[in-house]
């Protein structure tokens, strides 16, 4: 997949079949949409494209409040690149852009720019300044300038759509299981291994800890997951801990991952963490002593849900090496 980052990037005189939107989390949602895309891109035999934006709408509308991101950029464009798409066209979400008319996105963008051909759009999609331009507007542009218009199926999870919203409300209430089942996989964070304080090792459970950079995860808490290495492509069972670490004084948020039975030198690997369940929220512990006989207990108890889970398979990692671990 190209990365095309800024419209100023854009190779010239190429047609192509467009969507549009935030795919964060690239939810069963998304991935129906982005096989629409696929299809339409090899009918009309142009580049499946994708317009997405850094940093997302309501993050440049509501820098304190925004909703957390499921996913950062890298895994975002990693899934996109997953769904079989051909160009990524990520705009910035500045001032300017934001002020942009929905009529001048369309001729701008849309049609001097990508040289939109098809494109594929859900009937709720609004763009442009003030969010006038939507559905009804694309129709009469599709007709002015001569491409096809597309309106996407909505795909229903329980008679409700699945969104990106519905996933981060099940993350935030430990409820993996239901965000597995609208993510069409388990909810994952990837990120470079950096150093820690060490404190792991003394309490007998040392920790890979995963840079977050500016995610703030919808989830907090102690959790079963998968550990892929994507350096190596290995997978561990393991244990990880999304939180602060009251007990030693911490205040900065950390992932932290405790592999089972394996041991591995993954500084400044990319690791990417599978969330399967969660196993209790973060504590404040007296001692380090209680904490330390908690993680034992914690380590046995995903040690079990993992044993069920070996089955579960992932393109990136072997899952030879799974049963290994
Ligand atoms: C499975 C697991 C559960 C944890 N649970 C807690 C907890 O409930 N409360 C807490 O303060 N720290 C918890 N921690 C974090 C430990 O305090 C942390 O691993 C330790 O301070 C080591 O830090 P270091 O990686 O910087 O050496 C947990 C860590 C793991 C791996
Ligand atoms: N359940 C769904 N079924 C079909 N298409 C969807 C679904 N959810 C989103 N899409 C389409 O995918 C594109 C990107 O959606 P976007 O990420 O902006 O929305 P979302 O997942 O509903 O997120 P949010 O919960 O933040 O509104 C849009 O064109 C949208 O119409």
């Amino acid at each position: 997949m190209q990365l095309i980052r800024g419209l100023n990037r854009w190779p010239d005189n190429t047609e192509s079949v467009v969507t549009i939107g935030n795919f964060d989390g690239v939810h069963l949602g998304h991935q129906s949409m982005l096989a629409s895309l696929r299809s339409a891109a090899d009918t009309h035999q142009l580049p499946a494209t994708v317009i997405s934006f850094e940093p997302l709408p309501q993050e440049y509308f509501m820098p304190q409040s925004a909703p957390s991101r499921l996913q950062g950029l890298r895994d975002r464009v990693r899934s996109i690149e997953a769904s079989g798409v051909d160009r990524l066209v990520l705009l910035d979400f500045d001032s300017h852009f934001a002020e942009q008319s929905a009529e001048d996105f369309i001729s701008d963008v849309l049609i001097e720019q990508l040289q939109t051909r098809h494109l594929i759009i859900g009937d709720d999609f609004c763009f442009g300044h003030k969010r006038r331009g939507n559905f009804q507007m694309l129709t009469s542009a599709a007709k002015t300038h001569g491409f096809t218009l597309q309106r996407s199926h909505t795909c229903l999870q329980d008679e409700h759509r699945i969104s990106s919203t519905r996933v981060r409300e099940h993350l935030s209430k430990g409820e993996l299981a239901a965000a597995t089942s609208l993510l069409g996989r388990p909810y994952r964070i990837s990120g470079r291994v950096i150093h820690g304080e060490k404190v792991g090792r003394q309490l007998g459970f040392p920790t890979a800890n995963v840079a977050l950079g500016v995610l703030r995860p919808a989830l907090r808490g102690v959790f079963a997951v998968w550990a892929c290495d994507l350096e190596r492509g290995t997978r561990h069972a393991a244990v990880a801990n999304l939180g602060e670490r009251p007990t030693v004084g911490g205040r900065k948020l950390l992932l932290e991952v405790h592999l089972l039975d394996a041991e591995a030198d993954l500084y400044g690997h990319h690791l990417a963490v599978d969330f399967i369940a969660q196993l209790r929220h973060e504590q404040r512990f007296a001692s380090l002593d209680e904490l330390k006989m908690q993680i034992a207990r914690d380590a046995d108890a995903a040690r079990e849900l993992m044993k069920d889970q070996m089955t579960y398979t992932d393109p990136l990692c072997s899952t030879d090496e799974a049963r290994q671990t």
